[in-house]
């Protein structure tokens, strides 16, 4: 492991999509055990589809890559080959979205899912020290209604999950869509948390906290927008989960230099730093911390506050929470 600051950070992450975490390595190889046929000729041409115009264009390589995901193990294989990659960037803990209707929608049951990531998280922990959380997501370009079955038809695995969030087509479909199921949620004692305010407007964030009661926004980063909003976010301290790499490579902005990240922070606004899909993006937990290092001209000090942000948000015990605390203090 390389011996550097933004290595030695201890990282949680907090906005991770399982799914986005495919690299084409394992694509190829899992297409090949599964006998499934893939668009692309090789590795590097995979690679190189990955140019993206916007959110869309993007979950549609997203939701073609993970059709080589069908049993158990490949569940398991996709999740591990991440943990191994995180571990040596100096990840400390890891909160997944979870998919599960883009897997049952292609005929793979719910129980292959869950029981590939739970053997994973267990040897994240074991074999790596890296803690995790799932997070149950709907897609919101689904109806509402399949998300409330998947909700109930999940309750064998409620105790493995700590969340419910909100991912897919942001435009045309605001949070108050979910109402119903994020308030059921919450009455089975899960948290929530919802994508909003990467390519939707601000009025969607303040949705999500005002109908959907999330403790955490998921991008959040169109708040800069409304300045109203900033002053409320940053007064309830509502934890922004930004993902830097990905709002370039989606266009939320064209360079990472024009990012709102600085105005956020100067507005008062909890933010943390976050990978989303790391296959797709180019990068990982420390690569998006090195290029808002560049980018912002941030010092060591103001890292280490963005990586304490993640520890007191993150949906771990206190026991976890206090000694990932005082790794922070000695990195
Ligand atoms: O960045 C994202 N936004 C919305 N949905 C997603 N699903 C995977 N990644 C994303
Ligand atoms: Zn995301």
């Amino acid at each position: 492991m390389t011996d550097d600051f933004l290595t030695r950070l201890p990282k949680a992450e907090l906005h991770l999509h399982i799914e986005g975490t495919l690299e084409p390595e394992l694509m190829f190889a899992l297409a090949e055990r599964n006998g499934v046929s893939l668009p692309y000729a090789d590795i590097e041409a995979a690679r190189q589809a990955y140019d993206f115009s916007d959110l869309q264009s993007f979950l549609d390589l997203y939701y073609q890559g993970m059709s080589v995901l069908v049993r158990a193990r490949d569940f398991e294989d996709l999740a591990m080959d991440y943990f191994r990659r995180a571990a040596a960037e100096g990840v400390v803990h890891i909160e997944m979205h979870v998919d599960p209707q883009a897997h049952l929608s292609r005929g793979v049951a719910l129980s292959e899912v869950m029981e590939g990531l739970t053997a994973a998280c267990a040897k994240a922990r074991s074999e790596l020290d890296i803690s995790t959380a799932m997070i149950l997501a709907f897609l919101r370009d689904q109806p509402a209604a399949d998300a409330m079955q998947l909700l109930e038809d999940s309750t064998p695995w409620h105790d493995h999950f700590s969340a419910v969030g909100l991912d897919s087509a942001e435009r045309g479909n605001p949070p108050s869509k979910f109402q119903e199921v994020f308030a059921r949620a919450r009455e089975l004692g899960l948290e929530r948390v919802a994508h909003a305010g990467e390519e939707g407007p601000p009025s969607y964030i303040r949705e999500a906290l005002d109908e959907l009661q999330v403790c955490r926004i998921d991008h959040g980063v169109r708040a800069i927008e409304d300045v109203e909003l900033m002053e409320r976010l940053a007064d309830e301290g509502t934890v922004l989960t930004v993902c830097p790499l990905s709002n370039v490579r989606l266009k939320v902005v064209e360079r990472l230099e024009d990012h709102g990240l600085p105005t956020l922070i100067d507005a008062g606004l909890v933010v943390t730093i976050n990978s989303d899909d790391p296959a797709y993006f180019g990068g990982g937990m420390r690569d998006n911390f090195a290029a808002c290092q560049r980018a912002f001209g941030w010092s060591n000090e103001t890292l280490k506050w963005l990586a304490g942000n993640a520890i007191e948000a993150a949906f771990m015990d206190e026991e976890r929470r206090q000694a990932l605390r005082q790794r922070l203090v000695e990195s």
